[in-house]
C-alpha cells in the first residue's frame, strides 16, 4: 500500500494490521522468531495481491489512464467548498484499474448493449463498461453532481467509446423513474452511489422490470471494509450493505455471489420466478412455456454446443458464411470445398475463433468423394448431426442454346450432389435416430428471375425443394428432419462483374426490401432449421429473398 493511503478495503485493513502487529513482534526481541517469521509471510501474501492482479489484468486504455490521473490530481475539497460540489467527494471513491476491468469483462460475457450506471462519479466504470460495449451499445450513467459531468465529458470525448454514454443529473431515483415510464430495460446494472439507497434502487429495478430476464446488477462496496461479518459495527453505511446483501440473498428472483475484490462486488443475475408456488419450482417445472422446453430459454434452444456439422461449397460466399454461423453457436464445423485451400483458409477461421473445425476436400458430384466426406467426419468426430448441403452451381444461357453438357453438370452438382449427400448423411442419422439436413435451395425455385436466363439452375433448384420435402416426410418419424433455405439474390463479388453488374439495378427495381441479401442475412435461418427449436418443421422451404418472389 502507498504511504500515507487510508485503508479502505479488507485486505488493506489486514494489510495495515499485519504492518502494526509485525512492527510491535519486531520491537519485542521475547516474541518467538517463529511468530514473526509466520507474519512476514502473512504480509507479503496479503500486501502483494493488489498489485500482481493490477499487473496480470488487462491494462486500461489511454483515455482511462487520463481520467484515473485527473480524478488523482483534482483538489476536490476546494472544489466543495467553492460550492461546485454539494458533497465532499472523496477521490478514493473512483472505480479503479482491475475493478474497471472487471467490469468491461462482464460487460462482454453478458454480451450487454444496454447498462445502467447508478452513482457515476469522474466516469471511470462508466468509460471502463462502455470500452466492453458494442458499437451500438449504450451505457447511461446517473450522477447527483452535475459538475461530475462537466468534469467527465471532455475525456469521454476523447475516447471512441464515450459517444455510448449518456448522463443524467440529479437523483438516481428520479432518473431511474423517469426510465422505467418510458419503457427502457438494462441488461446490467452497477450500483455504485449512496449507500442506503442500495435497497430502493434495487427493488425499484426489479420491481419495475428495468432488469430483464438473465440480466446482471453488480453492485459495488458490499463488503464494506469487512463491517458488513464484523459483529460489533455501528457504521450507519455497513448496517445498509449488511441489510443489503441479506435482503438479495433471501429475494427468489435472484442469483447472487459477493466476490472478494478491492471492498466486495457482488454479482446477482435475475432468473425467472413463476407468481405461484413461492415454497418451490417443483410445481410449475412441468409449464414449458414458463421454464422453456426442457428447462431451455428460447435463445439457448438455438445453440448448437456440441453438435457435429458439416457445410458443403464452405470455401466462400453463403457457405462459408453458413459455416461461421453454425461454429458461433457452438456445433464443431466441417468445412468443405472442392477447392482444398479455400476449405483450409475457412476452417482455420473458425478455429482462430474457438470454434473446433476440419478442411475436407470434396467434389459433391462425384459418389465416392461424399462418402468419404461423411466417413472422415464420422472418423474423427464420431457422428454427423448437421447436414447442410449448400454446393451448387449456376450457368447462364438461353434455353433454346441450353446444351446437354450444361445441363448435365448443373443437375449432377446441384440436385444428384445433393441428394448424394442426403442420402450418405442420412444413413449416420436414421442410425442414430436424430440430424438435421438442410439443403441451399433458390428462390428460383418458385419464381424465374429474370432477364438472366439459368433454365438448367431454375429446374434443379426446383428440384432440391422436392427432394427436401420428401425426404423431410420420409425420414421424420425416425428423427431426422430434412428443410431447405431458398436465398433471394446475394451479394456476393460475382455479383459486381462486369457481365451482371447491369443487371444489379434492374433487380433492385424487383425486390421490396430495396437491397441485394448479405451471406449474414442467410445466417440466422441456417441455425434455426439447425437447432432443436425448429423440430416440428420438415420439408419446409424457408424463403429469404427480401420479399422479391411476391412481387
Ligand atoms: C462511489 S462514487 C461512484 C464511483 C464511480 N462508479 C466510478 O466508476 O468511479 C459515488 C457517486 O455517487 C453519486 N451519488 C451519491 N448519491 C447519489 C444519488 N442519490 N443520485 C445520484 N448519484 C449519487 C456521488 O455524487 C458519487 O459521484
Amino acid at each position: 500500500m502507498q504511504s500515507g493511503k487510508v485503508s479502505d478495503t479488507p485486505l488493506e485493513f489486514i494489510v495495515e494490521y499485519l504492518s502494526k502487529a509485525k512492527a510491535v513482534a519486531d520491537a519485542d526481541p521475547s516474541i518467538p522468531q517463529e511468530l514473526k517469521s509466520n507474519l512476514q509471510q502473512a504480509l507479503d501474501i496479503a500486501s502483494g495481491l493488489d498489485d500482481y492482479l493490477g499487473i496480470m489484468s488487462n491494462q486500461e486504455s489511454q483515455p482511462l489512464a487520463e481520467l484515473y490521473r485527473k480524478t488523482m490530481d483534482h483538489d476536490w475539497q476546494k472544489v466543495h467548498e467553492e460550492g461546485k460540489t454539494l458533497f465532499r467527494l472523496p477521490k478514493e471513491c473512483i472505480t479503479g484499474h482491475v475493478e474497471g476491468q472487471v467490469l468491461k469483462m462482464l460487460v462482454k460475457m453478458c454480451r450487454a448493449r444496454r447498462i445502467l450506471e447508478i452513482g457515476m462519479f469522474t466516469g471511470y466504470g462508466a468509460l471502463s463498461m462502455a470500452e466492453g460495449l458494442p458499437e451500438d451499445g449504450r451505457l447511461t450513467a446517473c450522477e447527483m453532481e452535475p459538475y461530475l459531468k462537466d468534469f467527465a465529458q471532455p475525456i469521454f470525448d476523447k475516447s471512441p467509446h464515450g459517444k455510448k454514454i449518456t448522463v443524467k443529473t440529479g437523483p438516481a431515483m428520479d432518473t431511474l423513474k423517469e426510465l422505467a415510464a418510458a419503457g427502457e430495460q438494462f441488461d446490467m446494472v452497477f450500483i455504485d452511489a449512496d449507500k442506503p439507497n442500495y435497497i430502493n434502487y434495487y427493488k425499484f429495478l426489479l420491481d419495475h422490470n428495468l432488469l430483464p430476464m438473465h440480466g446482471v446488477i453488480c453492485v459495488d462496496n458490499t463488503l464494506f471494509k469487512g463491517k458488513v461479518y464484523l459483529q460489533d459495527t455501528a457504521d450507519r453505511n455497513g448496517h445498509a450493505l449488511r441489510e443489503f446483501n441479506r435482503f438479495v440473498q433471501d429475494d427468489p428472483r435472484v442469483e447472487q455471489v459477493i466476490l472478494p475484490l478491492r471492498d466486495g462486488i457482488s454479482v446477482i443475475r435475475r432468473v425467472p420466478w413463476p407468481l405461484a408456488g413461492k415454497s418451490g419450482q417443483d410445481a410449475p417445472s412441468r409449464d414449458e412455456v414458463f421454464w422453456g422446453a426442457l428447462g431451455k430459454p428460447i435463445l439457448d434452444r438455438l445453440r448448437l454446443d456440441g453438435k457435429v456439422a458439416y457445410v458443403t461449397g464452405a470455401g466462400q460466399g453463403i457457405g462459408r458464411g453458413f459455416a461461421h454461423a453454425l461454429g458461433e453457436a457452438g456445433a464443431r464445423v466441417a468445412v468443405v470445398d472442392m477447392d482444398p485451400a479455400k476449405a483450409e483458409k475457412v476452417a482455420e477461421e473458425l478455429s482462430l475463433k474457438g470454434i473446433q473445425s476440419m478442411a475436407v476436400t470434396a467434389d459433391i458430384s462425384m459418389s465416392e468423394d461424399v462418402q468419404n466426406m461423411i466417413d472422415a467426419i464420422v472418423s474423427k468426430w464420431g457422428t454427423v448431426h448437421i447436414a447442410c448441403n449448400n454446393a451448387g452451381v449456376n450457368m447462364n444461357s438461353a434455353s433454346e442454346d441450353t446444351s446437354l453438357d450444361e445441363w448435365d453438370r448443373t443437375f449432377a452438382v446441384n440436385l444428384r450432389g445433393t441428394f448424394m449427400c442426403c442420402q450418405a448423411a442420412g444413413r449416420v442419422m436414421l442410425k442414430q435416430g436424430y440430424g438435421k439436413i438442410i439443403n441451399t435451395a433458390s428462390m428460383a425455385s418458385l419464381i424465374v428471375p429474370h432477364p438472366q436466363k439459368q433454365l438448367s439452375y431454375n429446374t434443379s433448384k426446383s428440384g432440391v425443394v422436392k427432394l427436401t420435402q420428401t425426404l423431410g416426410t420420409e425420414w421424420i418419424d425416425r428423427g431426422v428432419r430434412v428443410n431447405c433455405v431458398s436465398p433471394g439474390i446475394v451479394d456476393t463479388p460475382l455479383i459486381h462483374s462486369e457481365s451482371l453488374r447491369p443487371l444489379v439495378q434492374r433487380w433492385l427495381s424487383d425486390i421490396p426490401a430495396g437491397r441485394l441479401a448479405q451471406v449474414t442475412d442467410l445466417q440466422a435461418a441456417v441455425v434455426y432449421l439447425a437447432s432443436d427449436a425448429s423440430d416440428y418443421m420438415t420439408g419446409h422451404n424457408l424463403v429469404i429473398e427480401g420479399g422479391q418472389s411476391l412481387w
